[in-house]
């Protein structure tokens, strides 16, 4: 199993080139499934859940080739099995994205119950609402959601609570659907913006992404498109954290700073100063970071996936800070983690209680999950000594080439793998 090795104090200097998003990625390749025609799309982020996604959609019959330049070209003409199995769909909690799109298309679709970042309970009770509502007939049968429907039928779908993966679904079978599908309480993120505005290339009619009422005029079908996946907000942040605990001056390229939400608000008030371009993001740090309260929330508010990363630079603040989880009941599993690197933080419930200290210590520290690795990376990096990060498949399922990238920063950071690894 590979690890990291950091050795910490360097400070970042230089330039990254941000990865498009695997959040957004993974529906959008799930919604090549919607049409028997090309689906070509660029900027796919090099990562094995995209890799885990394609072995998916080739399982399913869909043609998938994969250039190195994070081009993906898919075409659905011969899907001949409309069962997901359980060895691919439990190492990811986006394989559920394939429900929709083989239920409006097909009738049919079988998909193993999901796994995914151990990060609370997760269960997908809004898709299977949401689905019947449009008509399907839907059930949990020996791990599987089984779903069945000659054609689905539009309707209006308020979901109990805002998800993002569980909008995604109802968004890919509207489209195909008889009538008009109303999405209440859908999820405002930019990945279901990016994804919404791809099936609007391939033909879809949908109004309202991007705020929580989306309208769907179903179509008889679909056809092929281009699409550009929007950049990474989620690692343009995780390297802002970066910066702002190693300190130094770095610019980040094919961001998409409007799209980021709460992040920037939060990091410039830890210190950082943040020029923002139209895709690009300057950011200097030369001081301490001032501790930030943060609650996460859905978007625009401040990301979970974005709340172990500035927990780690919180770690180095100067002052105590709030953070308070309230998306998954159980995402804070890289405190403990945190703390073998000589932080000082106490959870209570679903708030954690971060004292800075003025300096982390390295230490052989485990992945827990993929932000809580990114977490210590970022520690790691501020850290005096040696660090080693076990378990890090959890990065590269949502990283692409982390350690590349911030080692042309100037970090000393490498990658141990086989006996080295040992
Ligand atoms: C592949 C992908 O895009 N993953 C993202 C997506 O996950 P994902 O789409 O799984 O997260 P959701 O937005 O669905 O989850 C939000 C909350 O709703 C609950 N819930 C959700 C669906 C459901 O049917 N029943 C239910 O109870 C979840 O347990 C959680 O407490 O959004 C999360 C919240 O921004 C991010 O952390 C994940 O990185
Ligand atoms: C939790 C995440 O991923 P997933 O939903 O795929 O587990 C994430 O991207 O931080």
């Amino acid at each position: 199993m590979d690890k990291l090795r950091i050795t910490g104090g360097n400070r970042l200097q230089g330039e990254v080139t941000i990865s498009g998003a695997k959040n957004a990625a993974l529906p959008i390749l799930c919604a090549g499934l919607l049409t028997a025609d090309e689906v070509t799309l660029e900027n796919v982020p090099a990562l094995n859940d995209i890799s885990t996604t394609l072995r998916l959609l080739g399982r399913l019959g869909v043609a998938a080739t994969r250039g190195d330049d994070g081009r993906v070209s898919l075409r659905a003409d011969k899907v001949d099995n409309l069962e997901a199995p359980y060895d691919l769909v439990k190492t990811m909690r986006a394989s559920i994205l394939v429900l929709g799109p083989l239920l409006a298309r097909f009738g049919e679709a079988r998909v193993s119950l999901p796994g995914g970042c151990a990060i609370g309970q997760r269960p997908v009770d809004q898709h299977i609402k949401g689905l019947a509502a449009l008509g399907a007939e839907i059930h949990i049968e020996h791990g599987f959601v089984v779903a069945r429907a000659k054609r689905l039928k539009g309707a209006t779908v308020r979901t109990d609570m805002i998800t993002v993966t569980g909008t995604e679904n109802l968004l890919m079978a509207a489209v195909l659907a008889e009538g008009r599908t109303v999405l209440e309480n859908a999820a405002r993120e930019p990945e279901v913006v990016d994804l919404a505005e791809l099936l609007i290339k391939m033909g879809a009619r949908i109004e309202g992404h991007g705020t929580d009422r989306i309208v769907i005029e179903g179509v008889e079908r679909l056809h092929g498109a281009s699409h550009s996946v929007t950049p990474d907000r989620i690692e343009a942040g995780s390297f802002l954290c970066a910066v702002g605990a190693a300190g130094g001056d770095i610019l980040l390229r094919g961001v998409a700073p409007q799209a980021m939400g709460a992040t920037l608000d939060k990091l410039r008030a830890t210190g950082i100063t943040l020029e923002c371009g139209t895709d690009t993001i300057r950011a200097s740090m030369d001081r301490r970071p001032s501790p930030v309260d943060v609650r996460t929330l859905e978007y625009p508010g401040f990301a979970t996936d974005m709340q172990a990363q500035i927990m780690a630079l919180n770690t180095l603040a100067d002052g105590t800070a709030m953070i308070v989880e309230t998306i998954f009941e159980n995402r804070f599993m890289h405190v403990q983690e945190l703390c073998r690197l000589g932080a000082d933080i106490d959870i209570d419930g679903h708030t954690a209680v971060v004292r800075g200290v003025p300096r982390l210590s390295g230490a052989r520290v485990m992945a827990t999950d993929l932000r809580a690795s990114a977490s210590l990376v970022i520690a790691g990096l501020a850290a005096e000594g040696e660090t080693i990060i076990d378990r890090i498949y959890h990065l590269d399922r949502g990283y692409e080439r982390m350690e590349v990238k911030l080692g042309a920063l100037g970090a000393r950071i490498e990658r141990l793998s086989g006996k080295d690894a040992a």
